[in-house]
């Protein structure tokens, strides 16, 4: 089928345990289709129609991981959002897939997120309820250690950039 193919947005939260100064960085492992299966991601998923993006990364976090999140800074990419479906402005996003006359192409965008406590205050733990079979908690220094998607890895380097420079802001 050929016509003109449109552009697909994406949200996903880097989830860590704190949004001020991060130090650990939260990695799903996907089971689907076999040519991602195996890789590790950024929980999320595609903004469907009539959400915002806010209350798209809020459903996808509960359905594939079991919980609620407080919500941080964005991670803005690099590449132009311009006719993104989905969202109002221009803001800058990640280019995932160019599309072409049959492929939507695909975008991201990224905030840092913490996992919120349950209502009786109590610890809430990621599990993998959908999409993963496996999470990983990745340590300060670790967190190119797994094999990430392809289109992950410069998201990665961003976070790790702006890691660095809270930390330097807060202790230097
Ligand atoms: N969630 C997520 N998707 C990513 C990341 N990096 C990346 O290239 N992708 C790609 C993989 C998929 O082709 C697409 C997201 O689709 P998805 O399968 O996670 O979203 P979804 O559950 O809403 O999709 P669907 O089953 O309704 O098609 O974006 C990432 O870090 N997180």
């Amino acid at each position: 089928m050929g016509g003109r193919s449109s552009t697909r947005l994406v949200v996903a939260a880097a989830i860590t345990d704190d949004l001020l100064v991060p130090r650990t960085l939260l990695a799903a492992r996907r089971t689907a289709p076999d040519a991602l299966a195996g890789l590790w991601e950024f929980p999320g998923g595609k903004v469907e129609r009539g959400e915002s993006v806010e209350q798209a990364l809020r459903r996808e976090l509960r359905e594939e991981l079991g919980v609620e999140i407080e919500i941080g800074d964005e991670i803005p990419g690099p590449d132009d959002g311009r006719g993104v479906d989905d969202q109002c402005g221009d803001e800058p996003v990640w280019m995932l897939r160019p599309g072409d006359a049959d492929v939507e192409r695909l975008v991201m965008r990224v905030w840092w997120a913490r996992v919120l406590p349950g209502a009786d205050g109590a610890t809430v733990e990621p599990r993998p309820l959908q999409d993963h079979d496996e999470l990983r908690v990745l340590e300060p220094g670790g967190w190119r250690d797994v094999a990430w998607l392809p289109a992950d890895k410069r998201i990665v380097d961003a976070l790790l950039q702006d890691a660095t420079d809270r930390h330097r802001r807060a202790y230097c």
